[in-house]
């Protein structure tokens, strides 16, 4: 499972500078999706081939007892409860404050690694601000600069060597896709866990121990195996299962990352939420195959359908590539199409896409509308190989093709889409330019 690592620290000390520097190598990937609006407070980041979570608390305040701040702080405690590494940032240009005292001391009571990186430490004594801030008894502080992106590597290197790599293990065939249900709480998403698992046989289910791993539920459903890789810690009582924790968006993330197809559940009964977006959003972003469940169906009336689906429509757009399924996980109605769906999209998004293929492909793409130009230089597109899986990644190789437009590159994300049948997963697309279109030239 993919480590997580949770930003702490009071106001104006530099954490959404620091989160923005640790997730922005995957922001490329999903730039421009229309409707599309990040969660800044969650994210994916990748150094070397290691992915990891993280969250940046909002500012926090262990005293705080009520009102906003206490939400926050709330919010807050249950993120260092959930975290796997912790980074107390500080401000090196203010010194240390009472307010870090605060959390200090609260973050020697969370039972987690804690690291203490010194912001803003760009052309500063860093000795004189080593001993400030050791007095906080959290060990050697690190000093980083989050603008400039000074020492901010080596910090995740470092704080992620004792989490053990991800050996991405051969997920066997004969255990079906991996599936996630996520969504805002309330939604139905027990239920529909228990529609999925409950008359069928549940094969084997142990309850793991202490360790991290995100909790798998294999089943069989209409002569099919998947596993269910669980959100909420699933406690099984009586015939039903029944989630321990309430929502949380962390376990929710790590469900995503560890998945091959997530089932965003949505409630018909209510309009979009940031909440519904942003879940659908990360999904996105780690590059997951997709299928939606608008649950509650049967407990909605005609007006509220047609409302329902002009709200996706503007607020979920960027979702375009996966299939909704109209369901009542209560009823049991719409289960088989569902899965249905699941199955699809795992295929997708696993599929092999011979080169030949690929090429065909895009010519005729190209055939039906070029490229457009881009100054002097026309983009000439030459062939396309895959370039990797789950998500399909497509590589175009070609001539000056450094800026075609993002509206291009979608118009060829649907011609392959339509050419492989590849509903229900993202896909990404690459360019690599071959030639130097200008190399000839004097
Ligand atoms: N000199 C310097 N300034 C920085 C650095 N990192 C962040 N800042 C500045 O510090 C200020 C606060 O940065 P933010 O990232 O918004 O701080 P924050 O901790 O997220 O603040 P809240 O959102 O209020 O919790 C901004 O003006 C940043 O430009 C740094 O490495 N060096
Ligand atoms: N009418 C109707 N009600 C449903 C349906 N699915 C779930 N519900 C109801 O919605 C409420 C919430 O369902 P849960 O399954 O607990 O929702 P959840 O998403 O697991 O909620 P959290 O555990 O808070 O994240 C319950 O009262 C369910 O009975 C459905 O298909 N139709």
């Amino acid at each position: 499972m993919k480590p997580t690592i949770v930003l702490v620290g009071r106001p104006n000390v530099g954490k959404s500078t620091l989160f923005n520097r640790l997730t922005r190598t995957r922001d490329a990937l999903v730039a421009d999706q229309p409707g599309l609006t990040r969660d800044r407070h969650y994210g994916i980041g990748r150094v070397g081939d290691r992915d990891y979570l993280v969250v940046d608390t909002a500012g926090f305040d262990p005293v705080a007892k009520d009102g906003i701040m206490h939400e926050m702080a709330r919010q807050a405690e249950q993120a260092i409860a959930e975290a796997d590494v912790l980074l107390f940032l500080v401000d090196g240009r203010a010194g240390r404050t009472p307010h870090d005292e605060n959390i200090a001391a609260r973050l020697r009571r969370a039972g987690r690694p804690v690291h203490l990186v010194v912001n803003k430490a760009e052309g500063i004594d860093r000795a004189m601000v080593a001993a400030d801030f050791h007095a906080l008894g959290l060990g050697d502080p690190l000093p980083v600069s989050a603008a400039h992106g000074d020492g901010v590597k080596q910090l995740v290197e470092l704080v992620l060597a004792p989490f053990p790599t991800d050996d991405e293990k051969e997920h066997s065939d004969d255990e079906g896709p991996k599936v996630a249900i996520v969504g805002r709480p309330n939604v139905g998403k027990s239920t529909l866990v228990n529609t999925l698992l409950g008359e069928e046989r549940v094969i084997a289910f142990d309850m793991p121990g202490t360790t991290r791993d995100a909790i798998s539920i294999p089943f069989e459903r209409g002569g099919k195996r998947y596993t269910l890789i669980d959100t909420a810690g699933l406690r099984r009582r009586g015939k039903v299962f029944e989630a321990v924790e309430k929502f949380s968006v962390i376990k929710t993330l790590q469900a995503v990352q560890e998945c091959n197809v997530v089932v965003l559940v949505l409630d018909a009964a209510q309009d979009i939420s940031d909440q519904d977006a942003h879940i659908a959003g990360f999904a996105l972003e780690a590059g997951r195959a997709l299928v939606v469940a608008i649950n509650k169906w049967d407990a909605v009336d005609n007006y509220r359908r047609d409302r329902l689906e002009t709200d996706i429509a503007r607020k979920l757009a960027f979702l375009s590539f996966a299939r909704f399924h109209r369901i009542s996980a209560l009823k049991a109605e719409g289960i088989v199409g569902l899965l249905k769906s699941v199955d699809a999209a795992y295929s997708a998004a696993t599929a092999n896409l011979a080169t030949p293929r690929l090429t065909r492909a895009l010519q005729q793409a190209v055939a039906r509308q070029a490229p457009p130009r881009h100054g002097l230089a026309r983009p000439k597109m030459r062939y396309a190989h895959q370039g990797g899986m789950n998500p399909p990644v497509i590589v175009i190789h070609g001539n000056a093709l450094d800026d075609i437009p993002q509206s291009y590159v979608r118009y060829l994300e649907r011609c392959f889409m339509d050419a492989f049948d590849l509903k229900g997963t993202p896909l990404r697309i690459q360019f690599r330019t071959t030639q130097n279109p200008y190399a000839t030239r004097n």
